[in-house]
Parts: C-alpha cells; sequence; structure tokens
C-alpha cells in the first residue's frame, strides 16, 4: 500500500442519504483495477500485459491468456474524472452519511498509484482546478461542496473534517506531516477502533486549509 485517502469526517446529520446516494449495494469492500498506459521504452520491451479490457474484467498475457474479475476496471483510456466517479464518489457520500471510507492504492512500482491518487505535483500547487488531479483533491473538493451545499440548503447541522497523511512502507508507518514521527504502531480500541497511535491530525474547514496542510507541517 502506498497512500490512502480516509475520511477523517465526523458529521451529523438531519437526514440521511438514500443508498443511492451513497452507492450502497451492501459491500464493504470493492476492488478496482486502473490500467495503466504502456510507456514507450515498456512497448519496446514488449506487447502490453492487457489484452483487453471487457466490462469489469481484464485478459492478460500468460499461456493461455488469463480472466480477472474486479468490481470495475478503468482502462488506460480512463480520465481522473472517471476514476473519482467510479470510486471516490460512493466514498465520500458515505463518510458523509457517517461511516468510515478508505480508499488505497496498491501496485509495483511505477503502477501509477500516486498518479491516480495525487496527479502531477503542480496539480494541486494552486487553488486552480486542473484536470490532472487525483483522488484525493477531486474527494476533498467534493466533501467540502456538499458540507457546504447541505448547510447552505439546511440539511445538515455540523461537521468537522482532519487531515492525517501516513506511509507504510516495509512494515513501517512514517507520519508523512511529521516525518521524525516514525514506527507508529496500529492500535485498536473499543471506542475509536482501529487507528494509528501518534498519528497527528489536523483540523480543516476548507479545500483551501486541506491544500495547506503539507506545507504547513514542513
Ligand atoms: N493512468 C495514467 N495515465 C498516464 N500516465 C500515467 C498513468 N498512471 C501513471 N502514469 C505515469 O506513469 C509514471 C509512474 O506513475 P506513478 O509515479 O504514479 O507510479 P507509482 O505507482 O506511484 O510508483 P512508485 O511506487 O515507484 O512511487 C508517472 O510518470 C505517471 O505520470
Amino acid at each position: 500500500m502506498a497512500s490512502r485517502m480516509d475520511s477523517g469526517l465526523e458529521g451529523s446529520m438531519q437526514s440521511l442519504p438514500t443508498k443511492e446516494e451513497t452507492h450502497d449495494d451492501g459491500e464493504s469492500v470493492r476492488v478496482y483495477l486502473r490500467v495503466r498506459p504502456a510507456t514507450e521504452r515498456e512497448l519496446a520491451i514488449a506487447s502490453p500485459q492487457v489484452i483487453f479490457v471487457d466490462g469489469p474484467s481484464v485478459v492478460v498475457k500468460s499461456d493461455p491468456p488469463r480472466s480477472f474479475t474486479f468490481d470495475g476496471v478503468l482502462g488506460e483510456t480512463s480520465t481522473q474524472q472517471e476514476v473519482f466517479e467510479s470510486v471516490g464518489r460512493a466514498v465520500g457520500s458515505s463518510c458523509l452519511a457517517g461511516y468510515n471510507g478508505s480508499v488505497y492504492v496498491y501496485g509495483q512500482t511505477g503502477a501509477g498509484k500516486t498518479h491516480t491518487m495525487c496527479g502531477p505535483i503542480n496539480s494541486v500547487q494552486s487553488m486552480q482546478f486542473d484536470e490532472r488531479r487525483g483522488i484525493l483533491c477531486r474527494m476533498l473538493d467534493f466533501i467540502f461542496a456538499e458540507v457546504a451545499r447541505r448547510g447552505a440548503d439546511g440539511s445538515s447541522s455540523e461537521h468537522r473534517c482532519r487531515c492525517s497523511f501516513l506511509e507504510i512502507y516495509k512494515e513501517q508507518i512514517t507520519d508523512l506531516l511529521e516525518p521524525q514521527n516514525a514506527n507508529l504502531q496500529v492500535r485498536e480500541d473499543l471506542t475509536r477502533g482501529v487507528y494509528v497511535e501518534r498519528l497527528s491530525e489536523v483540523a480543516v474547514s476548507s479545500l483551501a486549509e486541506a491544500f495547506q496542510v503539507p506545507s504547513r507541517n514542513r
């Protein structure tokens, strides 16, 4: 695992969203595959591993070819917005309904985890909307826009949002907002559930504040 988007959002809602709004199909874990376009260097060595995408399945090169099925497959032409629509929006909606939600990316080095989660670094350096932004920014944008919308139409009362940023690498957890905070431990508690001990949590109330968190803590 390289990165994750967690809901540090607590909310009390006067009316909870419907199952359709939270995309609740009763499944608590969903797995999507995103296919990265092969680079020129990779194509010079071999043809692409993925032979074709068929709905939620991919057929990969092997003898004989093998098929794998996921909750969804985002092909190599998929946009950052399509990835958000398939993966991020449902998690954001259920966080607003008071459920915990996480988005994890998993894959070997160079697979596209950072691209999918964050997008290029210069796509998040200004507040101006940038198509290249990844799930993390899009979920924050979605959550704060929804909180504002619900506040304006009187359908929600109070929300608190906290940001954390951690890395798990070789079984070691590091707090990316306080990098000297290394070797953190995962604990479980009856009221808090599973949590990372000593992980910093920064309260934020807008997308602009959330964007400031990494630099504010540097
Ligand atoms: N869907 C995509 N479309 C176009 N380019 C992509 C896509 N996914 C990844 N890339 C490009 O592939 C390269 C590797 O991607 P990225 O850095 O996100 O991999 P990573 O899984 O985070 O790697 P590492 O584990 O080594 O940090 C980057 O240049 C990135 O811009």
